[in-house]
């Protein structure tokens, strides 16, 4: 499984560290940056990280920025991407079981590497559950506002 990663600034320093996780998974990371401390736009980076998932390059993503929130944002504004804020294990494994997450957001300034890690191996271990999901699933996908 090919995962994307992406963060601005603010996200850098835990995208690093959990990409370095990632990879000691055994998963295949592309990495886009950013990869320095100045300031750049969140927005940009869900952007590329998004036309990776919908193009078929990568299978998830994995996108950091400060808090979390404005990089999941600018992710869910693209069709078939479906982003979470994940806090702890149980709303990474909920975020897959229920809702088909296909891109696990960390806030960068929330939490740590360690929690980070461990978030990513319940995301990652967790599967869709389907059934009654798979119709709210879908009729996320139908909105179009
Ligand atoms: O968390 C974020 C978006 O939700 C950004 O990382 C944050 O807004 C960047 O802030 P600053 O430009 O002050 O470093």
């Amino acid at each position: 499984m090919r995962i994307v990663m992406a963060s601005d600034h603010g996200g850098l320093e835990l995208r690093q560290m959990v990409l370095e996780h990632v990879r000691e998974r055994g998963y295949e990371v592309v990495d886009l940056g950013t990869h320095e401390a100045a300031s750049v736009d969140y927005p940009d980076y869900a952007v590329m990280a998004a036309e990776k998932l919908r193009n078929g390059e990568a299978d998830r993503a994995v996108l950091v920025c400060g808090t979390g929130l404005g990089i999941s944002m600018a992710a869910n504004r693209h069709k078939g991407i479906r982003a979470a804020v994940c806090h702890n294990e149980f709303e990474a494994r909920m975020s897959r079981q229920h809702n088909d997450a296909n891109v696990l957001v960390l806030g960068g300034r929330v939490i740590g590497p360690g929690l980070a890690a461990s978030i990513f191996d319940a995301w990652m271990s967790a599967e869709f559950e389907g059934g009654r999901h798979q119709n709210r699933v879908d009729k996320i996908e139908s909105i179009d506002g």
